[in-house]
């Protein structure tokens, strides 16, 4: 233990009457205050320093500041201050110790000193001041520390709602493009309901179509393109829908365009869609086919028709699923499955250089060829009955009766025209038949003029049947008993058949 020295017996003296005097003063500051003389001895210490640090003054008084409460104050970072930075500066301020005292534990002490100096320059006096923060910096370490967790919370939170905001955005942009689908899925729907299919079901039960049966059930469930060939009237379309009815993509609809009957000029804009803008005329952006099948499936009739310059686009979003709509730079991603069919011979096309090779070759992975009816008259007997029921209940007719030599005279025709040109024989033969007894209405011509010639073309043979017809009916195209209701032709197939055909009345 170290005591005052000798040397500054007199001095001290001098301020112990000081403090006598001050002492009432120095009691009532709040701060613990501390007066060392130049030696760092406790010379005096106020009540609020005893207090704060369970101090007697009978215990402190004339002790190395160090060695107070059995050297509790041994504090390095204090020693240098009071030995080194203040005798050099004479004044310390704001010197922040963090120390835990035996008797009073953990404090956080904000301590302040000053020299005080004697009349001769001789070092006298140190005031030391030390200001016990522990709770206030207790309470601001808790503060910072929650501000620092808040603001995490808060940037996480900013974060989150960040990110639902694009997802709600992407969810709107989908929900947008859906209800636009929707729209020009309905408005498809609405048109397609005017054509109200008759029946979806196939009748027959011939080797030949069992094995178009067996090839439908084996593509079905695939997304796999399909091209489905056979003459006019075999009931391709009827395949088609056959096909989808046991796809997985039943339960949206099935989209169709008919690449014959559709202007050259429109059918772009009819299969990709357009931009407003995109042409005089357009003035509202339009969905195309592709689109609106997106996720569907879209049945491309008459697929020879299609112009040579759309077929490179067609292979494209056959392939990739990609395209641009008219007047559009940007690319539209569909998912779509094809069922194209055809009555023409697109290999003889390809030949001919009007049907692209590339896309020959894309359609051709799973081709069903429908037989014609005169290959599988088999089936005429069940036709005839399914269709002479239809057509007589439509009519209000009793039918019960085909005698044999009906039946043997239409099994023994050629039907160029096949199922549909039988539906209408056997609709005139209704109408004709006044009792329970079919009769037809006239005698079933043997198309000679073309059978003769066994090497001819199907177009050849085509043509030369609809140039009969047209005789026969004085070239009437359409209404009523006009070669488009014998053939059993839409008005607009028909005259693209002509065109295409290069039929003209000489
Ligand atoms: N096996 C069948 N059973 C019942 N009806 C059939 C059958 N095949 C075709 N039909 C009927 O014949 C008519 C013609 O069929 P569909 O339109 O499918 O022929 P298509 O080959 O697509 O003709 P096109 O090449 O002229 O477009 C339709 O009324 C269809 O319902």
């Amino acid at each position: 233990m170290t005591h005052i020295s000798k040397r500054n017996e007199g001095g001290s003296a001098r301020l112990q009457t000081v403090f006598k005097v001050f002492g009432n003063i120095l009691d009532s500051i709040r701060e613990p205050l501390i007066f060392l003389d130049h030696q760092l001895h406790v010379i005096k210490a106020n009540r609020s320093f005893y207090l704060t640090f369970d101090a007697k003054p009978d215990e402190a008084e004339g002790m190395l500041i160090f060695d107070l409460g059995n050297r509790q104050w041994n504090i390095p970072k204090l020693k240098r201050a009071l030995k080194e930075h203040l005798q050099q500066n004479s004044i310390l301020s704001d010197l922040r110790i963090e120390h835990t005292f035996k008797t009073v534990g953990r404090k956080i002490l904000f301590l302040n000193a000053r020299l005080i100096y004697q009349k001769t320059g001789q070092p006298e006096l140190i005031l030391l001041s030390i200001e016990d923060v522990t709770e206030r910096e207790d309470q601001r370490g808790t503060l910072e520390k929650l501000l620092t967790t808040r603001t995490a919370e808060l940037v996480s939170a900013k974060e989150e709602a960040e990110k639902r905001k694009v997802t709600a955005e992407k969810a709107l942009a989908e929900i947008k493009a859906l209800k636009a689908q929707l729209e020009a899925e309905t408005a498809y729907l609405q048109e397609e309901i005017k054509l109200e299919y008759d029946h979806e079901k196939i009748i027959g039960h011939s080797n030949s179509l069992k094995y178009v049966f067996h090839k439908i059930e084996q593509i079905a469930s695939s997304d796999t393109t399909v091209l489905v060939l056979g003459e006019t009237g075999t009931g391709k379309e009827l395949i088609a829908r056959a096909i989808y009815g046991l796809s997985l993509r039943k339960n949206r609809p099935l989209i169709k365009v008919n690449c014959a009957t559709l202007p050259a000029n429109l059918i772009e804009s009819e299969l990709f869609g357009h931009v407003k803008g995109a042409f005089t005329g357009a003035q509202a952006r339009h969905s195309g086919r592709f689109e609106i099948a997106n996720g569907a499936t879209l049945f491309l009739d008459e697929i020879g028709e299609l112009p040579v310059d759309l077929q490179a686009k067609l292979l494209r979003v056959i392939q990739d699923g990609e395209f641009e709509r008219l007047g559009d730079s940007r690319t539209v991603k569909v998912d779509v499955r094809v069922i194209a069919a055809t009555n023409r011979d697109l290999e003889e096309m390809v030949r001919k250089g009007v049907f692209r090779e590339d896309l020959w070759y894309r359609l051709n992975v799973f081709p069903i060829t429908m037989p014609p009816l005169r290959e599988r008259l088999d089936d005429i007997p069940l036709l005839v009955d399914f269709y002479v029921k239809k057509i007589a209940k439509r009519m209000g007719k009793t039918i019960t009766h085909i005698p044999a030599g009906v039946m043997e005279e239409l099994k023994s025709y050629r039907w160029p025209g096949n199922i549909r040109e039988l539906e209408n024989v056997l609709e005139r033969a209704v109408i004709n038949s006044s009792g329970p007894k079919l009769q037809l209405a006239d005698q079933l011509r043997k198309p000679t003029r073309f059978l003769s010639r066994g090497t001819e073309t199907l177009e050849a043979v085509e043509r030369n049947y609809i140039l009969r017809v047209l005789d026969q009916t004085n070239w009437k195209v359409s209404g009523k008993n006009s070669a488009a209701e014998i053939l059993g032709l839409d008005r607009s197939t028909l005259r693209a058949r002509m065109i295409k055909l290069n039929i003209r009345k000489s």
